[in-house]
């Protein structure tokens, strides 16, 4: 579920009187994703996504989010930017959360990939990469290399709850990929850092829609392309790597926005930096969950495991099993 915020029939009658998008037919809460609220609306004149932002997403970030969305819509990319009201605003409060309108993007996400799904999820992505070349606002990667440490040490020996020995496993991981990690020499632009296929809308093989940007920042542009292939080539308990669409994916990518030869040898370390940054944002949240919370905790070991089928250095560790 991810309706945390409940809004009533009123409240939001009330709020679209500020924009020109026609009266309230009907609204419904939606029930994925798991960071903000967000409601599916439908007004005599079209539908709309309400989303009010919860607390993972700090206000003041959310300028430079609809900056963005706004920059990408105006290239023809498929992303959703939020609708401005009569005056021209696009971010506001809404039952006491910050809250947008946004554009409603047909298309579903898929759950298992195919090569051609996955081909045309690389060529959007590295579009967006282009379209990005212009955009002037910068972000800081909140979940960067530079922060995994800071969060490991957060989530101490309380890892070892997760699965015993992950503790000292996951630390030897961290210290060997983020002294591998170097910047030098490779693209930066502001990234979606955060590509999993629940963000990518499609009809058949074609992508309509790429949503959830808040996670988006100014880090590597392979990076970028080492969380997709992560989070796009394994099935769900991270064992199995399909190397078709990992593939169809990189192929995809390069065929609109060619990597040269450092990045391709920079990109297996990002992949495994992937996957250490996943592993612990949901560590972090397995931990800090209760058990029996409405929303569903991730599995932090499916991105452990896929860090040990990038890195066979690491599938000697007693915790990859
Ligand atoms: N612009 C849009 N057009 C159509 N559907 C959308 C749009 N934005 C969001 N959705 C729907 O709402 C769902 C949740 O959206 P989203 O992934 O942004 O939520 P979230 O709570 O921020 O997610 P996450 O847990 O993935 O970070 C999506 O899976 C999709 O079904
Ligand atoms: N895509 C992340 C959630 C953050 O939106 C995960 O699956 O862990």
């Amino acid at each position: 579920m991810a309706v945390y915020t409940q809004v009533s029939a009123e409240d939001l009658g009330e709020f679209l009187t500020r924009f020109d998008v026609g009266e309230l037919v009907s609204f419904k809460g939606i029930a994925e994703g798991v960071e903000n609220s967000n409601y599916l609306v439908e007004t005599t004149q079209s539908r709309f996504i309400l989303t009010l932002y919860e607390k993972r997403v700090a206000a003041d970030d959310l300028p430079f989010f609809m900056a963005l969305l706004d920059h990408l819509a105006e290239r023809g990319q498929p992303v959703p930017p939020a609708i401005p009201d009569r005056t021209g605003r696009e971010i506001h409060e809404l039952c006491g959360r910050p809250a947008c309108l946004i554009k409603f993007l047909s298309g579903v996400s898929v759950s298992h990939p195919t090569p051609a799904q996955a081909r045309a999820a690389g060529q959007a992505m590295a579009r967006m990469h282009r379209a990005l070349a212009d955009f002037e606002p910068a972000r800081e990667n909140t979940m960067g290399v530079d922060h995994w440490r800071p969060l490991f040490e957060r989530c101490g020996k309380s890892l070892n709850d997760i699965v015993p020995g992950l503790y000292d496993d996951l630390g030897f991981a961290l210290d060997d990929t983020v002294s591998a990690w170097s910047a030098d020499g490779l693209d930066s632009c502001v990234i979606h850092a955060d590509l999993f296929p629940d963000n990518v809308l499609m009809l058949g093989d074609r992508v309509t829609g790429v949503i959830d940007f808040y996670f988006a920042c100014t880090d590597l542009r392979i990076y970028d392309l080492a969380v997709a292939l992560t989070a796009w080539s394994f099935d769900a308990t991270g064992h199995r790597f399909d190397k078709a669409v990992a593939d169809a994916l990189t192929t995809g990518y390069e065929g609109q926005f060619p990597l040269n030869g450092h990045e391709r040898s920079q990109l297996l370390t990002c992949a495994v930096g992937s996957c250490i940054r996943f592993t612990l944002s949901r560590a972090w949240d397995w931990l800090n969950t209760p058990a029996d919370a409405m929303v569903t905790r991730k599995d932090p070991l499916a991105f452990w495991r896929r860090a040990k089928v990038y890195d066979p250095a690491l599938a000697r560790l007693t915790t990859c099993a």
